[in-house]
């Protein structure tokens, strides 16, 4: 039987997808897997080498690249962000529902490859509500914050694309957001709970 289908999630950068990925992941521990992407830019407080991103250097990143080990790759606000070819083969080796964070641009290089997955984009209420969730994270320099907003608005123009994403979930409610990304996935969630009792 073919494995479960991936899923992607994409949206501007504070729009709430790490948000409502862990809740996904906390309520279904057995059931998604994270795809843990590579990055070069810094780890923030509390974020683990492995576990929420692969840090590495743009030289090791590029050599990996070259050696034909990532699915995708994108430069974002100054820095590379991919996902490997092992992160995804993790997941699903486990027989988990793989879930990828990742930008437009590797939204658009993953319709190039047999991945086939559920996309998925979350959007914030408003450019205004986007800046002040993002100030208020405090992970971001004025630079850089200034960066994820110029490619968050350009991000909201090309998810208007038809047949880009097969849903948007407007992040507004947290909770009602959820709920709509449950529904969304329910089919794949029941399948891969059906496959386990067999
Ligand atoms: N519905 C919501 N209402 C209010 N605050 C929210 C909501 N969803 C997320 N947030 C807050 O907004 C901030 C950005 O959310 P989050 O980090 O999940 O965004 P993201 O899309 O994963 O960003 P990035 O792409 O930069 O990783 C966080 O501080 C989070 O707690
Ligand atoms: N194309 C890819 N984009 C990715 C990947 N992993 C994360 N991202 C996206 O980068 C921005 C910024 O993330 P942050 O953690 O620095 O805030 C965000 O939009 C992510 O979705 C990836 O492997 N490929």
């Amino acid at each position: 039987m073919q494995g479960p289908r991936p899923v992607v999630l994409s949206g501007p950068s504070g729009a709430g997808k790490s948000t409502l990925l862990k809740k996904l992941l906390k309520d279904y521990e057995n059931i998604f897997g994270f795809s843990v992407s590579h990055t070069t830019r810094q780890p923030r407080p509390g974020e683990v080498n492995g576990k929420d991103y692969h840090f590495v250097t743009r030289e090791e990143m590029q050599k990996e690249i070259d050696a034909g080990e990532f699915i995708e790759h994108a430069e974002f606000s100054g820095n590379m962000y991919g996902t490997s070819k092992g992160a995804v083969q993790a997941v699903q080796a486990q027989s988990q529902i793989c879930v990828l964070d990742i930008d437009i641009q590797g939204v658009k290089n993953i319709k190039r490859t047999d991945l086939n997955p559920i996309y998925i984009f979350v959007q914030p209420p408003s450019i205004d509500i986007l800046e002040k969730r993002l100030r208020d994270r405090k992970t971001e320099t004025e630079d850089s914050l200034l960066k994820r907003l110029t490619a968050a608005r350009v991000d909201l123009e090309l998810s208007k694309e038809p047949g880009l994403f097969d849903l948007v979930i407007i992040n507004d409610d947290l909770e009602k957001a959820y709920s709509e990304l449950k529904e969304a996935l329910l089919e794949e969630i029941e399948k891969t709970q059906e496959s386990r009792k067999s």
